[in-house]
Parts: C-alpha cells; sequence; structure tokens
C-alpha cells in the first residue's frame, strides 16, 4: 500500500489472535552458513549474525506473549564441522550474555539451557550456566538453548534412566507410560509446557533433523525460505499467523 506524498509503502503488521499465541514455539535455526556464502563472507559471519536474530526474535517472542522459545542452537552432529568453525560457535554463548544479559533481565527472561552440557567447552558450559543462575528468578518468557542436544541421544537416555528404576525395582514396566517417559526427558522442567506448539524451520529446508522427535509429535509444522540471519520480527509473524489459521486436531477428527 502506499500513501501521502512521502509515497512510502506501507506494510500492514501481520494481526495475531492475542488468545491464541501459541505457548511454546520451538525454531530450528538453518541457513547461517548460506547466508554468509550468499555474501561471499566466512561461515562463521553467518553464525555471528544469526546470533544477533537470537536477540531480536527472543524480545519480539517475549513481547508477544510467547511462554517458551526453545531454540536449537548446536546439534550432537554438528561436531562434525570444521574445528575451526565449531570453535567459534562454541565462544558464541559467552558473547550472548556479555552483550546480552541486561536486555535478557529488563524483559524478565529466563534463560535455560538443555542437551548433553558435560562434553561442552568449559567456558561455553560456564556461560550457559551463569545465565541460568542469573535469571532463575525471572517469571516472564524461558529461553531455551538446545545445546550438543539430540532428540535420539535423549529418548534412549530415558529409556536407559526407567530400565535402570525397573532393575532397582523402584517401578514396574507397567508403569511406564507418556507421562513418566516424559518426566524422564531434558524437557521435563518444561512440565506442561514440554511440546512446541509451533515448530519453525528457516530456510527453506523441510526436515527435523533430530530435534524434538517425542515433543513434536501433535506440534504445527511451518517452513520458512527465510535464511536464519534474515529472520525478522515480521516472520515470526507471519509464521504465528499461519499457526492461528490452522485447526489443531490432536488425532481427533
Ligand atoms: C553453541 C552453539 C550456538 C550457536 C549459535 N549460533 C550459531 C548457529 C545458530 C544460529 C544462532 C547463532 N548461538 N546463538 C546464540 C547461542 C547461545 C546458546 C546458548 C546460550 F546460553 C546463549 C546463546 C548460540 N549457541
Amino acid at each position: 500500500m502506499f500513501s501521502g506524498k512521502n509515497k512510502q509503502p506501507e506494510t500492514a503488521e501481520i494481526q495475531l489472535d492475542p488468545d491464541r499465541i501459541p505457548e511454546h514455539v520451538a525454531i530450528i535455526m538453518d541457513g547461517n552458513g548460506r547466508w554468509a556464502k550468499k555474501r561471499h563472507l566466512p561461515r562463521v559471519a553467518g553464525h555471528k549474525q544469526g546470533m544477533e536474530t537470537v536477540k531480536t526474535i527472543a524480545k519480539a517472542a517475549s513481547r508477544m506473549g510467547v511462554k517458551v522459545l526453545t531454540l536449537y542452537a548446536f546439534s550432537t552432529e554438528n561436531w562434525k564441522r570444521p574445528q575451526d568453525e565449531v570453535k567459534y560457535i562454541m565462544k558464541l554463548p559467552v558473547t550472548f550474555f556479555n552483550t546480552f544479559m541486561p536486555e535478557l533481565i529488563e524483559e524478565n527472561v529466563r534463560v535455560k539451557v538443555m542437551g548433553y552440557l558435560d562434553d561442552l567447552p568449559a567456558q561455553t558450559l560456564k556461560a550457559a550456566q551463569d545465565a541460568m543462575k542469573d535469571t532463575e528468578q525471572n517469571t516472564g518468557m524461558i529461553l531455551n538453548f538446545a545445546l550438543n542436544y539430540g532428540s535420539r541421544a535423549e529418548i534412549v537416555t530415558a529409556a536407559q534412566k526407567l530400565a535402570q528404576q525397573a532393575v532397582d525395582g523402584n517401578i514396574q514396566p507397567d508403569e511406564i507410560d507418556d507421562h513418566l517417559f516424559a518426566d524422564n526427558l531434558m524437557t521435563a522442567f518444561l512440565g506442561d509446557l514440554a511440546d512446541p506448539d509451533l515448530l519453525i524451520r528457516t530456510s527453506g529446508e523441510e526436515r527435523i533433523s533430530n530435534f524434538l522427535l517425542w515433543q513434536i509429535a501433535y506440534s504445527e509444522m511451518v517452513f520458512v525460505d527465510d535464511l536464519w540471519p534474515d529472520f525478522s520480527t515480521e516472520t515470526l509473524r507471519k509464521a504465528i499467523a499461519t499457526y492461528q489459521n490452522r485447526d489443531r486436531r490432536f488425532g481427533g477428527i
């Protein structure tokens, strides 16, 4: 739309139903390397810009009323990448908190980090632990980073924990149901919010890539072409509008 003498295009902000904001949004942040390649930049430039997008989207989601935002930051498979790239990526949590913690506190955001954290470099783990500690009193949106996370490993770990409880005589096999299994997953701390209402993947890829396989059983999925560094508040609003226009059935008719 054009209006007035300025002839500036007006882009009407996507209107969302405030009563149907997805409580838990999960995002596979894909396309960072391609973003850099398109600009003839090193891949790490895409990761750096991708971290800035995390800041923008975390604030936007918090202000829209999202209760949990889970971001797939590093998978158990990502260790196969070139070592210089992995080394750079592993410093991003330190940079993130050094530059963004005041805004997270101001937004009343609580940081959680889930994954196989013992395998992370010491400085990465410390940054994550400090951020979780420094924001544990916050009562607003939970910003949940999946770091060195893999869903199949998470499911196998839960099965091993339950098998050990059975061997120890603390549970009977027929006591194991959906709820008890979910209580042994890394998302257990989210309680009733553990399962994403909306899963977004960027960069046009339409794969799940071993992310929250148990938890997304009934999630709506929205795949957008934007590369993660280009993902904007408007793109998030459009994805949530798409979600709101769907009629979720949870297996029913
Ligand atoms: C360690 C892997 C990684 C990669 C990464 N990228 C690179 C690839 C994905 C796109 C976003 C930028 N980011 N961006 C923020 C974090 C972050 C993680 C935990 C935390 F507590 C605070 C911040 C991050 N972590």
